[in-house]
């Protein structure tokens, strides 16, 4: 069985529940169920708070999990990311009242902040960031809406998760210097883990999710002297396939050619002639 760590709530779990679901996997009832057996696919899936999913995963209790990159490193646990899972990508940045942030960056880079009061729900990395700076500054732990923190007056900093930057607006805070780390959904799995077929299968499965929502499928119909031409607009993974047609003038081609391109290669191969050009989505794939 292997046994896979899936974040319940927040930010991950949606996404997360999805791509399992888009791989195969039973999906749970409703957010109570924190335990699911899937014997079809061999597998126990367990649903867990973000924050712990890399400590379990890490003590060699759960083979993989999906938590953010931040999660992973603030956690300290013993586990490392296997493959980056595209979602809840965000940056990780001190931000400040403009009044602190003028006077923090007068000092070169994060040595303002000697001395200040910095609230984060992510101590680790916050430690880990002015420790290798040499700065010695208070760390306030908070469990989250920590930009709220510096109006009531326990911090003087915040460094938290930034990604449309709209909660720091809210807030009157501005970021300021380099982001301290960028986030994502990542698998991880034990630090060192020996290799594991199922682990790797289930790498494959997950990749072709990624894979099928990233691509789509392209059928058209072409004249066999602009086939080479056409062929160039849409070169797919590894080879288009090129089959004859009835009219032996005429040929069909297949490719898999990247969602978000598939409108313009549409309109360059319609003026190269072709025609009967149909795009569907791909259900799942091994590439
Ligand atoms: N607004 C956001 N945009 C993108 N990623 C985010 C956002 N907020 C949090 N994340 C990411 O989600 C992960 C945190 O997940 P977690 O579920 O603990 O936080 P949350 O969504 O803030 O939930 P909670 O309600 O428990 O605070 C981190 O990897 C973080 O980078
Ligand atoms: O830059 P933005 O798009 O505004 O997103 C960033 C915000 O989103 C997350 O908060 P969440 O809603 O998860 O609340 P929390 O602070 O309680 O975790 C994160 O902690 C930031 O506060
Ligand atoms: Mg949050």
């Amino acid at each position: 069985m292997l046994r896979i760590a899936l974040p319940n709530k927040g930010s991950l779990s949606e996404a997360a529940t999805a791509m399992l679901h888009e791989a195969g996997y039973r999906p749970r009832k409703d957010g109570k169920e924190l335990m699911v057996v899937d014997p079809a696919n061999n597998a126990e899936l367990f649903f867990l708070r973000p924050r712990d999913i890399a400590t379990y995963v890490g003590s060699g209790r759960l083979d993989v999990g999906i938590t953010g990159r931040d999660l992973l490193l603030d956690s300290g646990a013993g586990a490392e990311a296997i493959m980056d899972l595209g979602f809840a990508r965000s940056t990780f940045r001190f931000a400040a009242l403009p009044a602190t942030v003028e006077q923090v960056t007068k000092a070169q880079g994060v040595t303002g902040l000697a001395g200040l009061r910095i609230a984060s729900a992510y101590p680790g990395v916050v430690r880990d960031h002015l420790a290798a700076a040499g700065v010695t500054a208070e760390v306030v732990k908070l469990d989250g809406a920590v930009e709220v923190s510096i109006a009531l007056g326990v911090a003087d900093v915040v460094a938290d998760v930034v990604e449309t930057g709209t909660t720091l607006r809210h807030a009157g805070l501005e970021v300021f210097g380099d982001p301290i780390l960028t986030s994502e959904a990542q698998l991880i799995r034990r630090a060192g883990a020996e290799d594991n077929p199922a682990v790797e299968q289930f790498v494959r499965r997950l990749r072709g999710v990624i894979t099928a929502r990233e691509y789509v499928l392209m059928d058209y119909d072409i004249r066999a002297e602009h086939v080479d031409e056409a062929v160039r607009i849409t070169p797919g993974i590894e080879s288009p396939t090129v089959s004859p047609l009835h009219d032996r003038g005429w040929v069909a081609v297949r490719s898999m050619v990247r969602r978000g391109e598939a409108q313009r290669m549409m309109d360059d191969l319609w003026d190269l002639g072709a025609r009967g050009i149909l795009v569907t989505d791909i259900l799942a794939c091994r590439v």
